[in-house]
């Protein structure tokens, strides 16, 4: 990846909180435009940590650690020196509890607070909301209270009043933890929208399999380091590696790699290769002949 698509640079960053606790141990990662970056790892191993130094919530504690933004106007700025405001304008972030950001009596209130602040016209203002409540399928809720939507709602209009800040790249933070399947999806496909406008999404997720379907870059950490990195197929194929931080490959991946059918990670993956294996077609499932063998 050339300089110029990069936004996010992590250089030597060290975090050791006041308590002793070093969450990070020395990080050096760059994070480019346009990609839907997971992050995992099992809990404490500082992913969150890691996460709040791409906007400036965290500074690194080590002098030597540098975390650098690469503004779409072409200037580079440190997040040390540079004020959080500033640092929100190319990075946005979702806490885990979207009610920790949530304060307004209507959607469209939340939604039209952050874009107001940095002088947004009544007119861009209107259309971006309303835009933005449709990515994240909330559309006709605009006059509703936060206080009546579901939590998995609550969750989207979280995202959702990040994401109408326009920033180049929108970290959630275990976005669909406590969520069901269905709304998990509607989540992660608030978020596919985004990142489908050309937009850069960082996640942290315990979810293997939306992890697999979602992300285009897997970043596993471990006690504070970067364990692997790479597509989620690099890095899912690595099962002894991530042993060694608790992570289990998603299970179609499990599955078809027992069944000598590598590079599978999703259901539909599966579905596709096992049928092809028994000499079906690519469209669906071929029935299971009794005496068949498949392993
Ligand atoms: N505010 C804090 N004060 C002191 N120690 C902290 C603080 N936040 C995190 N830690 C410690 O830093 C380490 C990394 O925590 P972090 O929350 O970054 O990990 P994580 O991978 O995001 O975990 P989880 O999956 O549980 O959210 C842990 O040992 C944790 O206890």
């Amino acid at each position: 990846m050339n300089h110029l698509d990069t936004v996010i640079e992590i250089d030597g960053v060290e975090h050791t909180y006041g308590t002793g606790a070093k969450a990070l141990a020395g990080v050096d990662l760059t994070i480019g435009r346009g990609e839907f970056v997971a992050i995992i790892g099992r809990n404490g191993s500082g992913k969150t940590t890691l996460a709040k130094h791409f906007n400036g919530l965290l500074r690194p504690t080590n002098p030597g650690g540098a975390v650098r933004l690469h503004t779409r106007d072409g200037r580079t700025v440190d997040t040390r020196g540079t004020r959080l405001h500033h640092l929100a304008a190319t990075v946005g972030y979702v806490f885990q509890n979207p009610d920790r950001q949530i304060f307004h009596d209507t959607c469209r209130e939340e939604l039209e607070y952050g874009p107001r602040n940095i002088g947004a016209d009544p007119e861009t203002l209107a259309r971006e909301v309303s835009e933005t409540m449709e990515l994240v399928g909330l559309e006709g809720r605009e006059d509703t209270n936060p206080i009546h939507l579901s939590r998995g709602e609550r969750q989207r209009l979280a995202i959702a009043s990040t994401l109408v800040m326009g920033c180049d790249v929108a970290v959630i933070d275990e976005p669909t933890t406590g969520q069901d399947r269905a709304e998990s999806r509607k989540i992660l496909d608030s978020l596919a929208h985004h990142h489908a406008l050309g937009r850069t999404v960082v996640i942290i997720s315990h979810d293997m399999a939306l992890v697999a379907e979602y992300a285009t870059r897997v970043i596993a950490m471990r006690q504070g380091r970067v364990l692997t990195d790479g597509t989620p197929a690099e890095v899912f194929s690595q099962r002894e590696v991530l042993q060694e931080t608790n992570i289990r490959p998603p299970q179609a991946a499990v599955l078809a790699a027992e069944l000598g059918l590598p590079g599978v990670l999703t259901v539909d993956d599966a579905v596709r290769e096992m049928s092809a294996a028994l000499g079906g077609t690519r469209s669906g499932p071929a029935p299971l002949p009794h005496d068949d063998k498949v392993s």
